[in-house]
């Protein structure tokens, strides 16, 4: 079950270096997962604007602090002016699907409290529908009863494995993660609610209508989502 396309190195570039102009001096920015966020964050580390950074993964806040952010956490700052994160995928409503780098939790979270949510991607991710796996993290106690909810909703869950060792990936906050297909997702809000709705579920990768801005980079440059979905409907 592949939940992560590659994507277009071009478009990341651009789009990554293009998200930097919504920052200014002495804002609180949520920094998100992933290589098109590794761009954002080179960029901005060349800039002489001084913000603090709130981290969504490991990852991030090591390439975070190795670039010289002051970097801290949600709980200390309370709120985030703006919150930078990349996806997986994007449908033309704007609806994503997240967590290829199973850090969905603390992006949600993240993206939850912050005044504006800014997607960015390449136009690889860009799709009339949602139909890739979504990851699931869960609590590793309800493993089995997660898995046996997930096929009465009428999905398949696989346990993502690590990779680098034998056994389970643990995500940052000592959890699983379950990549779900649910086939074409038509109605992501209600799929969502029902997913949420699993105890044992501790986030999942679905981020329905959440995103205020989607930014799309491509050889052409950088577009809103609504641009691109206007030209497909006409
Ligand atoms: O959700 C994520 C991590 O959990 C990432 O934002 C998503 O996987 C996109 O990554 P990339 O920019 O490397 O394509």
């Amino acid at each position: 079950m592949s939940v992560k396309r590659d994507g277009s190195d071009v478009g990341k570039e651009v789009v990554g270096e293009r998200v930097v102009e919504l920052v200014e001096s002495g804002m609180v920015v949520g920094f998100g997962t992933g290589s098109t966020v590794g761009v954002f964050l080179r960029e901005l580390a060349g800039r002489d604007v001084d913000v603090v950074g709130v981290c969504t993964s490991f990852d991030t806040e090591l390439l975070a602090r190795r670039l010289g952010f002051d970097v801290r956490s949600l709980s200390s700052v309370g709120s985030v002016d703006l919150a930078v994160d990349g996806a997986d995928q994007v449908d033309f409503d704007g609806n994503l699907i997240k967590g290829g780098g199973a850090a969905h939790f603390r992006e949600k979270v993240v993206a939850s409290f912050s005044d504006r949510f800014v997607c960015i991607v390449d136009d690889t991710k860009v799709d009339s529908e949602l139909d890739l796996p979504v990851p699931i993290e869960v609590a590793p106690f309800a493993l089995e009863n997660v898995l046996g909810e997930i096929g009465c909703l009428g999905g398949e869950g696989v346990l993502r494995s690590c990779g680098e060792k034998d056994g389970p990936l643990v995500t940052d906050n000592g959890n699983f993660v379950v990549d779900t297909d649910f086939g074409r997702i038509q109605k992501p809000e209600r799929l969502s609610k029902e997913i949420s709705c699993i105890t044992g579920v501790v986030e999942h990768g679905l981020f329905p209508g959440m995103a205020d801005s989607v930014l799309v980079g491509s050889s052409d440059g950088v577009r809103e989502l609504r641009e691109i979905k206007g030209n497909e409907e006409r």
